[in-house]
């Protein structure tokens, strides 16, 4: 076949093939490789395709080089025959000589200074139909054989009602026509009612499916991990109550498509909160491992946790907020407003297993951007016996040798009054606080960050608040510490305790119905079905919810800066309050994946002058 070439018509694809540029990659026998000079628009271009690129530039009239644009494969999504368009619709003009390639192209900044992802188009045309067929064949090759992580088929939730209620349509507009293109499969199913999705991921049929994606916000992706980790769990026979068994890491991959009133994972593991971003590392096949934290109580399983878990200010101000639905997203500025005015500070027993202090600190400045060291140290720590660069496909259990055991190692035990104890198993970054609660924590090295902020003066616990929004480090107060830790365990001091179930028992007095729950939760206790199959956890929400409202209802009666304070506080988790005081909290390293890469180069900083004496050089290490 006679196939025109960077010479001008009729150059063999012999002669097409030689080495004679810098995009030559010394591979005669690439099947792959094609070049030709092809035009996009009234302009010539020499169009190179080899092994992990596809990259054009554009001829002046001497046949010199002028601007490259160079696109890798595994970017590349897809490739129409013709003059074709994807947005605002897929119009496909019928051309014998045109095609037209799709592609991830970085686009502006987004919600802070990370970049969003576009889908650029090129549409390039060609002398022949024999070499616009030559190419489009080729071209969908390349994608087939170099990109094997991408997903075929994928079972998608929509919550109807996250955020702003625009689940449905985002799906519609944005994510469906994007997978279409990249000729990828979705079941859909549009949810009823809440943890309808968990319930179907652990109960019906996945052959076949390559991920499992929601279209929501934070509140639907735990729905995701419950199911996804507990599925996981019930196939390999392990007891997720056990906070000492290892947990079988997943091999479903997880997608976020952001579309609900907290998306913080998103935001956390992606750099930016949109949708056609977040498709787009769906479609690429990307694949971001995650550190799970699994919360126990009295050795039963409660939740999992991504994000992070607060007792103190965090937990009164997801409760205050729980009262303040009606107000919408503005519900969590005005709580916290009324939980920082009301100036509490909780007794508590912290105990904690720290992490090997050699491979990384929470204070050592780094951040955990796209294709990180320090998770990829640990991901050959964690899976020593696996190739690192193909565990993302899958796990065994013989594999894996994460440490198990809580009791090795030495615990730490501090006592005191704390503003507020938060472990965090990421930096959980948000639009607010770009660079999060814990700006240097990882997602996937197997540990979590500890932060214990001592009670303190309003001032100062403002100006410990205030430098989340900043670059200022919040850690370098004398009143707050940070630990890297692989589990934590928190009680009330013995005196506290008594105090608490005193009050227990007056309310019990006072309700028989509370009675009966508890009555109802004792009864589950034996059998301890898997938390992820059952409803006791849910329960125990309920009942825990109900103690807690009761209890608030009487704190509250005259106002946050009600005179007496409560003595115990509740827990966050991911936003969820959680139904015990005494938690026991374990960090599983890399348990799930998602369709991400973490927070490209830099993403997620903020605008900041280098070498600023305030940021401490922090911004240096991330621009
Ligand atoms: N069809 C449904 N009806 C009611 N609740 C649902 C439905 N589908 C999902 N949910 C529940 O709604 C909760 C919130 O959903 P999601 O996280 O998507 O939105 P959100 O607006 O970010 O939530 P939040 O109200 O917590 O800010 C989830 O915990 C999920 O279990």
């Amino acid at each position: 076949m006679q196939i025109p070439g960077r010479l001008g018509e009729g150059a063999s694809e012999r002669q097409i093939r030689r080495p004679f540029d810098s995009l030559w990659d010394g591979s005669e026998m690439d099947p792959l490789w094609v070049e030709s000079v092809l035009r996009v628009g009234k302009k010539r271009y020499r169009v190179i395709l080899n092994g992990l690129h596809f990259s054009w530039t554009q001829l002046d009239k001497q046949n010199r080089d002028k601007k490259t644009v160079s696109v890798p494969v595994s970017e590349l999504i897809g490739v129409e025959e013709g003059k074709a368009e994807i947005q605002p619709q897929k119009k496909v003009e019928e051309s014998e000589l045109h095609f037209t390639v799709f592609s991830v192209k970085r686009g502006r900044h987004g919600g802070g200074s990370a970049r969003l992802w576009t889908v650029g188009r090129t549409q390039f045309t060609c002398s022949s139909r024999d070499l616009r067929d030559h190419w489009v064949t080729k071209l969908r090759a390349a994608l087939r054989e170099k990109s094997g992580s991408r997903p075929q088929r994928l079972l998608v939730f929509i919550n109807p009602f996250g955020g702003k209620k625009r689940g449905v349509q985002i799906y519609r507009t944005l994510v469906s026509p994007l997978l279409e293109l990249a000729g990828i499969s979705a079941h859909v199913v549009v949810t009823e009612r809440a943890n309808q999705a968990r319930d179907h991921i652990l109960k019906k049929e996945l052959t076949g499916f390559d991920g499992v994606v929601c279209v929501g916000g934070d509140g639907m992706f735990s729905e995701l991990l419950h199911g996804v980790i507990g599925r996981t769990q019930q196939e390999a026979g392990l007891s997720e109550h056990d906070p000492t068994v290892t947990l079988q890491p997943c091999n479903l991959h997880i997608g976020i498509i952001p579309a609900g009133s907290t998306d913080c994972v998103c935001f956390a593991t992606v750099g930016v909160n949109d949708p056609v971003t977040s498709t787009l590392h769906i479609i690429i096949g990307d694949s971001q491992p995650l550190d799970v934290c699994s919360v126990h109580h009295l050795n039963s399983l409660v939740r999992y946790s991504v994000s992070m878990v607060g007792y103190g200010f965090y937990g009164d101000v997801l409760a205050e907020s729980e009262r303040h639905r009606w107000m919408g997203p503005l519900r969590y500025d005005y709580s916290g407003c009324m939980m920082y005015l009301s100036n509490r500070s909780y007794s508590g027993v912290v105990q904690f297993l720290p992490a090997d202090p050699q491979y990384s600190s929470p204070r050592d400045n780094t951040r955990c951007l796209s294709g990180c060291r320090v998770c990829s140290e640990s991901t050959e720590r964690l899976f020593p016996q696996s190739d690192a660069s193909s565990n993302a496909s899958s796990y065994s259990t013989s594999q894996y040798s994460q440490d198990s055991s809580l009791s090795d190692g030495d615990w730490v035990s501090l006592e005191g009054r704390f503003r507020c104890v938060s472990l965090t198993c990421m930096s959980s970054s948000c639009p607010r606080s770009p660079l999060g609660l814990s700006p240097a924590a990882h997602l996937a090295d197997g540990t979590g960050d500890l932060i214990l902020v001592r009670d303190t003066h309003a001032m100062g616990f403002l100006k410990y608040l205030h430098r989340h929004t900043n670059t200022e480090d919040q850690f370098d107060l004398p009143f707050v510490e940070v630990h890297r830790v692989r589990a934590v365990r928190f009680s009330l001091p013995p005196g506290e305790v008594e105090s608490d179930e005193e009050e227990k028992v007056e309310e019990g007095e006072k309700g028989m119905e509370e009675g009966k729950v508890e009555l109802e939760g004792e009864r589950d206790r034996p059998t301890r079905r898997s938390v992820s199959q059952q409803h006791l956890a849910e329960r125990g929400e309920e009942r825990g919810m109900g103690d807690y409202r009761k209890k608030k209802k009487r704190d509250f009666l005259c106002g946050p800066c009600c005179s007496r304070a409560p003595s115990v506080s509740v827990w966050n988790c991911d936003g969820e309050i959680l139904p015990y005081t005494d938690i026991l909290c374990r960090v599983h390293g890399q348990l799930v994946r998602l369709f991400a890469r973490g927070i490209e180069d830099g993403a997620g900083t903020r605008n900041c002058r280098a070498g600023s004496r305030k940021c401490k050089g922090r911004c240096v290490l991330h621009t």
